[in-house]
């Protein structure tokens, strides 16, 4: 029996943690797991980094699947799907219409009246449009169907899911084959094949045997394989899609000949048996099976669970944890579904018309789609706050507003649930709210108020353009942010205030060169305070890379690990679509650096990170306790530094988030808020101590050539630790601990366990004696 199944944990939801590496539960997940089971509010704090969206998700995946499947016994959920798998991909088991589906494209892309030729005359942006049909991915067909180039624009062509990016193979949910030569997928091009064009033939084959792969031919000669199936994607539905820029293609799904023959075992997708198809809404298809378009169909999947985040990316990251841990969920699969702004708002309806069993989402979207009745509260059974103190600050009325609006009749195991999560959850906004919205919650707090990762080291460097004069130089050029414009900073005011500011901002871009290169960095998460900001240092390292300057990463890969500066930016002022690619790009490890400001603060899992920067002290503490939290995860070392100057700083005044001060008409007012202008003197000292006091301990500066300090270098080399690597050469102290702790609890239940069956076995044997003498 896994640790995982001795917290009441099923055994599929074991088998998911168990193949992401998990041995053992986390210590947050060992006390918070019985309890959310249990049926409890709970309102948990843990130190970052310590695995408590597996904590909350666990449970509640597997209590929204109880449910589920006791609805589909008692045939109170007739339109739940045994294999909806998570994608909602619309009606499964269903006749389709094998065309390209108009409700599902880009508006830049144009449909023949037959629905078999796309076309996009945009030469500047991507046009993408999907089948009106897939099919399952764990189907155990294989399924083929055939383009035709019609012109010399550009196209692309593979399989995705009904909620993937039209922009085919830039996310996790689709891959692409492009005219290049170029395969697809999670916006990594890698060379495939070779390139194709006007007049040639591609098939496309989807493989759904043997955990599922994609590949391609050209003019009926198979290219090979380009993609196997990853797990996410294997309980998925794929439909054929098409991404075009100045281009038109022909598609054909099987309804006329092939102009090729498909490889031997492959059929048409239009011969595909319909219980392994799935059609999308709007597509016209007629529904056969237990998932219907009807809106009483749709009725019957509603959602279970509400889970907030403060943040676009942490949203989505939530989702992909939900889907993961929940992967080997079957009879019914669940429904995962991610609601948030800046992405195209129709496949989230269309998500909630076939039904959603669990809505991750930002509070802004979620409430609009409450209050339009789109996604109806009347089952929900479980409302998450992650991230509760921050949600708890910026949107309080919007987590009043839903929390009015849940069910509060159920009782026992069918009670609405609260749970409160996050690594700074002790302020009086939090225990308000708790009061509110929890019913006796339960406090998992395990470290106290001001718990902090002992797997991350924190350091300073101290920045004073009094005595380090190199701000003086002209090179590298460094990118402010203007707040000096009309200030006088020449030499002749040198030691003016106004003039040592100027001085801090550009030495502190200095500093960073300097410490990037004696670290020797090969990945860095880099914290500026605004988003205007972020664009700067973007420039500043751009030029340093001589990676062209102000593009960041915009599915470009010249700027990759061989460049010692390449960057991205993961900023709220930055599109979704390039978020999620500069995120992507970040974890791939495609590139070194990346700069955000506090959007990324909290939450963001970038596994075996070494090393991250304040370029700016936040001016919240709990702010620096989430940015720091980025490293030292799950046991990895990780070292913070923070560049901290000794003078005050005069910096743009942002007081709504996202809002630019520099764009607004009257930026160039550098006066200060009390002179009616929008800057304000920014106090990093004041900051520091107030980080230190909630620490309970002062932080090391590192020496002129940023050195460690003596006590760290010392600790480091008697544990044998290195940042960006597993504390203790592997196995950390909790760790061990939590295992000597459990393997006792282990044996115990071991020995009650053979008690009752022996005891159980001899009861029967017994009964059986006595029914064999009577008879
Ligand atoms: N039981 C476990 N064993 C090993 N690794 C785990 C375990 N639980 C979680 N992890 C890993 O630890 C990392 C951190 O987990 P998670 O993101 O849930 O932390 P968190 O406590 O929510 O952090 P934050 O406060 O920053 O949001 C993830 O990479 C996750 O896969």
């Amino acid at each position: 029996m896994s640790a995982f199944e001795e917290l009441g944990v099923m055994p599929e939801l074991c088998k998911a943690v168990e193949e992401l590496g998990w041995t053992l539960p986390s210590p947050v997940q060992a006390e918070a797991i019985p309890l959310i089971l249990g049926g409890g509010d709970v309102m948990a704090a843990a130190e970052t980094g310590s695995g408590k969206t597996g904590a909350f998700a666990i449970p509640v995946l597997q209590i929204v699947h109880e449910a589920l499947r006791q609805r589909v016994r008692s045939g109170t959920a007739a339109s739940i799907s045994s294999r909806g798998g998570g994608g909602g991909g619309g009606g499964a088991n269903a006749t389709v219409d094998w065309v390209l589906n108009i409700e599902d494209r880009d508006l830049n892309v144009a449909l023949s009246p037959d629905g078999c030729t796309a076309q996009s005359r945009s030469e500047k942006s991507w046009g993408g449009v999907r089948a009106t049909g897939g099919v399952f991915a764990s189907c155990g067909d294989k399924v083929y169907y055939e383009v035709t180039v019609n012109d010399e624009g550009l196209s692309r062509v593979g399989w995705s899911c009904p909620t993937a990016s039209r922009d085919l193979g830039t996310d996790r949910l689709g891959f692409g084959f492009g005219g290049t030569g170029k395969k697809s997928h999670q916006r990594q091009f890698d060379a495939y094949a070779e390139p194709f064009g006007q007049g040639d033939v591609i098939g496309c084959m989807l493989d759904c045997t043997a955990g599922g792969s994609v590949s391609f031919c050209k003019n009926g000669r198979q290219l090979g394989e380009a993609f196997k199936l990853p797990p996410h994607l294997q309980s998925q539905v794929l439909h054929p899609a098409i991404c075009l820029k100045n281009a038109e293609v022909t598609v054909n799904f099987g309804t006329k000949p092939f102009a090729f023959p498909p490889p031997s075992g492959f059929v048409a997708l239009t011969k595909a048996p319909a219980a392994k198809v799935a059609a999308s809404y709007g597509s016209g298809a007629a529904g056969g099976g237990t998932t219907g378009h009807s809106p009483s169909a749709a009725a019957g999947r509603k959602p279970v669970c509400i889970i907030l985040e403060p943040a676009k990316d942490l949203a989505e990251q939530t989702s992909n944890c939900f889907n993961d841990y929940g992967k080997h969920l079957n009879n019914p699969a669940l429904r995962t579904g991610l609601f948030v702004g800046g992405i195209d708002i129709a496949p989230q309806i269309r998500l909630l018309r076939d039904g959603v069993d669990i809505v991750v989402g930002t509070p802004g979207r979620v409430i609009d789609f409450v209050e339009s009745g789109k996604i109806p509260l009347e089952e929900v059974r479980f409302y998450v706050l992650d991230e509760a103190d921050r949600l708890i600050a910026d949107n309080p009325d919007v987590i009043v507003k839903i929390y009015n609006r849940l069910p509060k009749a159920g009782t026992g195991v069918n009670r609405l649930q609260v749970l409160l999560f996050s690594a700074t959850l002790h302020n009086p906004e939090v225990k308000d709210m708790a009061a509110r919205i929890c019913v006796n919650p339960i406090l998992v707090d395990l470290k106290g108020k001001d718990a902090v990762p002992e797997t991350v080291d924190h350091v300073l460097v101290r920045v004073s353009p009094v005595e380090d004069r190199s701000w003086l130089q002209s090179k590298p050029e460094v990118f402010t942010d203007g707040c000096h414009a009309l200030d006088r900073i020449g030499p002749e005011s040198a030691s003016a205030p106004e003039c040592l500011s100027e001085a801090t901002k550009r030495l502190k871009q200095r500093l960073l060169q300097r410490i990037i290169n004696t670290f020797n960095m090969e990945q860095c998460l880099i914290f500026c305070r605004t988003n205007y900001d972020c664009d700067n240092l973007e420039k500043f390292l751009n030029n340093l890379g001589g990676g062209g300057g102000g593009g960041g990463f915009r599915g470009k890969k010249e700027s990759g690990k061989e460049n010692p500066y390449s960057c991205v930016v993961l900023a709220g002022a930055r599109s979704m679509d390039e978020r999620r690619a500069a995120l992507a790009a970040f974890k791939d490890g495609d590139v070194r650096f990346m700069i955000c400001t506090d959007v990324a603060a909290r939450g963001i899992d970038i596994r075996e990170l070494p090393y991250v920067i304040n370029m700016t002290l936040p001016d919240k503490s709990e702010d620096y306790i989430h940015r720091i939290g980025r490293v030292g995860r799950a046991g990895t070392m990780g070292l913070a530094i923070s560049l901290v100057s000794e003078v005050q700083e005069k910096v743009w005044f942002c007081t709504v988030k996202g809002l630019k001060p520099w764009t607004a008409p009257d930026s160039s007012n550098t006066r200060t808020t009390d002179k009616g202008g929008h800057t304000i003197w920014y106090d990093e000292k004041a900051f520091l101590a107030a980080i230190e006091t909630r620490l309970g301990r002062s932080i090391p500066s590192m020496t002129e050539d940023f050195s460690l300090p003596l006590e760290l270098k010392e600790r480091l080399a008697s544990a044998g630790d290195k940042y960006g690597q597993q504390r203790g050469g592997g196995v950390s102290k909790e760790v061990t601990e939590h295992l000597v702790q459990i393997s006792q609890n282990v044996q115990q239940l071991a020995s009650l366990e053979w008690r009752v069956q022996t005891s159980f076995l001899r009861l029967k044997q017994r009964w059986q004696t006595t029914e064999s003498i009577r008879a």
